[in-house]
């Protein structure tokens, strides 16, 4: 049977890229799909906007929604301080298992958790069965209708607090507009656009930030 392109990818990352070193890893999957295959990475354009959001998070508890093949929560997990953590939630299997090799590549396997399923039945389980109080960041990068129902469920299920920041990706292509209807007029979020383009192509594109109650959080240091 031939390879999926997500199999091709693993290929060459573990070919090309120096084992236990993030950037060298980072560097493979962009030039691959830059040169060869384009593939759903948020890539490396996006991917400085998502470092510049993470260090500005310093997360302890990170969350990211649509894992693929990991180039993202290897982007997240390589600025990630001691003793903290990423979970991230993948829907496809063959995906889920390309991205924990990738992971394993890059040496970022003991500071990111891989949860196979669909997000919304994961999150409704993540203080009890992956005792997570609250988290600092997440990563929009999944379905892209369900960026809002998601963030309303995180909401219901008592993962944001004060200051918590998410990210979304493709919020012109393919786009999320019920998600910036529903998060630009939540008067608890402070909301940012950060103009872009798709990943290996100049299509443009963009990356909305929404911190919640972020006065909130300034008054409490
Ligand atoms: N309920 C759940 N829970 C967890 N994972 C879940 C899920 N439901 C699904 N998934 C699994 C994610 C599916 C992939 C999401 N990403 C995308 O769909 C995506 C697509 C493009 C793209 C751009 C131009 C084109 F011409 C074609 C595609 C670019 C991107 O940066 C993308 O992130
Ligand atoms: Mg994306």
């Amino acid at each position: 049977m031939d390879q999926s392109k997500e199999q091709r990818i693993l290929n060459s990352v573990s070919y090309n890229a120096v084992k236990g070193d993030p950037e060298s890893v980072i560097n493979c999957i962009d030039k691959y799909c830059s040169q060869y295959e384009w593939a759903m990475n948020v890539g490396d354009e996006k991917g400085t906007i998502l470092d510049k959001v993470v260090e500005e998070a310093d997360p302890s508890v990170a969350l990211e929604l649509g894992t693929y093949c990991g180039y993202s929560a290897i982007r997240i997990a390589r600025l990630l301080k001691p003793n903290t953590r990423l979970l991230t939630i993948e829907f496809n299997p063959e995906f889920a298992s390309i991205a924990k090799e990738i992971i394993e590549i890059a040496g970022l396997s003991e500071k990111v958790t891989i949860l196979e399923g669909h997000s919304e039945d994961i999150i409704p389980q993540l203080k009890k069965k992956y005792e997570v109080e609250t988290l600092d960041f997440v990563f929009l990068d999944h379905w892209k209708e369900r960026y809002a129902p998601d963030t309303i469920l995180l909401e219901e299920c008592g993962l944001l607090r004060k200051g918590s920041i998410l990210l979304a990706d493709n919020i012109i292509y393919p786009g999320a507009p019920e998600f910036i209807k529903y998060i630009r007029s939540n008067k608890r979020f402070e909301c940012t656009s950060y103009p872009s383009h798709l990943e290996y192509m100049k299509v443009e594109d963009a990356m909305e930030k929404a911190v919640k109650d972020p006065g909130a959080a300034a008054m409490l240091f």
